[in-house]
């Protein structure tokens, strides 16, 4: 049995993804139960109840990725730790080539068991973005709940061609050279927003 039925998973997830696609939800309940796994034996999330792993981590991403610009056909997650929110984003958008940067080698080799369990092309940068070659650029970068978000943004700057999508609990001021868009709140939260950064 799993620990929660996809009718489960997709009424928690209303308020973020309110008709969640069946393939989505039946990846998500395998996600879910890959987490709980690997959260077991080894420290990926200080979330462990299923029901707040649903809302917190897969809504929070699964709402994230229904405000990304439709021209973003490349994207990376920079400090991704889980997968949020890019390996939320990846099952929700097949159609977008999903980079998830993490640079703690556990929970990398976690998000490539993720992806090879789903069968979903992810690519795993399994050390910091900043070693990435110079060239490598996104349409967009995601960063959520990144432990110093004014110098990630620096360092995720580069990478966007043109914007990046910050999830955080304050305004961080902009990097060089993007303009910050007004901000949307995460539904179900006080104060998590959402915000864009375009390249000017
Ligand atoms: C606080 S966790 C948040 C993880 C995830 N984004 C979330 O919302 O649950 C931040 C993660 O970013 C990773 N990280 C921080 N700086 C990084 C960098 N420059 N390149 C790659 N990963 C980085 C850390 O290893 C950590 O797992």
């Amino acid at each position: 049995m799993p620990t929660l039925s996809e009718a489960e998973i997709a009424s928690l997830l209303t308020p973020y993804l309110p008709d969640a696609a069946p393939l989505v939800l039946s990846r998500l309940a395998v996600y879910l139960e890959l987490l709980l796994k690997w959260n077991a034996r080894t420290n990926l999330t200080a979330i462990r109840d299923p029901k707040e792993i649903v809302c917190r981590h897969f809504g929070e991403s699964l709402f994230a990725g229904r405000h990304l610009a439709s021209e973003t056909k490349t994207l990376l997650d920079f400090g991704s730790g889980a997968g949020f929110p890019g390996l939320p984003i990846a099952i929700l958008h097949p159609e977008i080539a999903v980079t998830l940067a993490e640079s703690q080698n556990k929970k990398a080799t976690f998000l490539r068991e993720v992806g090879r369990m789903l069968a979903i092309p992810v690519e795993v940068w399994p050390v910091r973005v900043e070693t990435m070659p110079e060239g490598r650029q996104f349409h967009t970068v995601t960063l959520r709940a990144v432990d110093n978000m004014s110098s990630a943004l620096i360092a995720a700057a580069p990478r966007s061609t043109n914007d990046l999508l910050i999830m955080a609990g304050a305004t961080p001021p902009a990097p060089p050279g993007f303009t910050l868009q007004a901000s949307i709140l995460i539904p179900t939260t006080e104060s998590s927003i959402l915000i864009r950064a375009i390249r000017n």
